[in-house]
């Protein structure tokens, strides 16, 4: 009688934790502990306990991530808070306007508003609700008001957590993030297509949003995206977090990759250099973004604030000038 045959449980419940631990510092915090052997071969110990003890089996461990059965369609799936598109701002002066208009109705000067700026990433927007601090539901934005539900593909994204990682989890959460996939994985992804003679994306952007709606999760899973939170669109109980980078910490100690390039930066004209100086790191950074998404940090002051009929006022996306896409001949795909 082996150590695991007495109590499987204990085993598999080691296994689940080092696993998930594992998952976070590697996908969420790039500082990983575990040598990519050491992570299969513990996971491969799991599968085996698992296939002894089905009736052990929980959705949210980690071997849990790839469903099988390919999906006939997506479900369509209402938000219950619509995700609304941003208002865009082109020039330090539309920046200056942005905060004047917010200072106006909080009654302050533009200087003493409170902004977050954080990078604009250019992926495919998407939604996920937890219950209990389990992943319950994950849906694409769509049209902003309704989305598909993916959650089967999204499961299998190691940057999104199948279970909270803090102890004292919200009876609701709801993330909102996006998808993306870094140029090397794009570069990679289409090299095996173009060798395939199978469909080449045109941008990092389409083929996020393409990998997430593959009707068969096992595809998804084989594709290197990651998903980065920008928001908590619902939270109950109210954990009386009171201003979005707060909130932002607290998506990262709950197990999400939030943004290393957040700023709480006061008054336009700090906001408009943040601006400035990421653009300059742009063709650094590895992903595509399209500019920095300015929001008002305080959420009592946003919710004061409130949206116009498509977008908040409380938030403008200070976008970049486009980036001439060079298509090369062999890229473009003849119809
Ligand atoms: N693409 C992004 O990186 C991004 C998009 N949206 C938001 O915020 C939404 C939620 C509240 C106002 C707009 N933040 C972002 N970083």
């Amino acid at each position: 009688m082996t150590k695991s045959d007495a109590q499987p449980l204990e085993e598999i419940t080691q296994l689940r934790a080092t696993l998930d631990e594992a998952n976070y510092r590697y996908y969420v915090l790039d500082d990983p502990t575990l040598t990519d052997a050491d992570y299969d071969r513990q996971f491969q110990r799991l599968q085996e306990l698992e296939t002894e003890h089905p009736e052990l089996i929980t959705p949210d461990s980690p071997t849990q991530r790839v469903g099988a059965a390919p999906a006939e369609g997506f479900p369509s799936v209402a938000h219950a808070i619509p995700m609304l598109s941003l208002d865009n701002a082109f020039s330090r002066e539309d920046i200056h306007a942005f905060a004047e208009r917010v200072a106006e109705r909080l009654e302050c000067t533009a200087d003493d508003v409170e902004f977050t700026c954080e990078p604009k990433l250019d992926g495919a927007a998407v939604s996920l609700v937890y219950e209990q601090g389990v992943l319950v539901s994950g849906a694409t934005r769509g049209d902003g008001r309704t989305g598909e539900g993916i959650t089967s593909n999204l499961r299998t994204l190691r940057s999104v957590p199948l279970k909270l990682r803090d102890s004292n989890v919200p009876a609701l959460l709801e993330v909102r993030g996006e998808v993306i996939m870094r140029h090397a994985g794009f570069e990679a992804l289409n090299e095996r297509a173009r060798e395939a003679g199978s469909k080449v994306f045109a941008n990092p952007r389409n083929a996020a949003a393409g990998s997430l709606r593959q009707l068969d999760p096992r595809i998804t899973a084989k594709r290197p995206l990651e998903f980065h939170a920008y928001q908590a669109a619902r939270l109950e109980p109210d954990l009386g977090d009171t201003s979005h980078s707060e909130l932002m910490a607290r998506l990262a100690t709950l197990g999400f990759r939030a943004s290393s390039e957040l700023k709480v930066i006061k008054g336009p004209q700090a906001v408009a250099d943040y601006c400035e100086q990421l653009g300059e790191k742009r063709d650094g950074l590895g992903f595509d973004i399209d500019g920095v998404v300015i929001k008002v940090n305080d959420l009592r002051h946003q919710r004061e604030l409130g949206f116009v009929a498509r977008a908040p006022r409380w938030a403008v996306a200070f976008k970049f000038p486009a980036q001439e896409e060079v298509t090369t001949l062999n890229d473009v795909e003849f119809q």
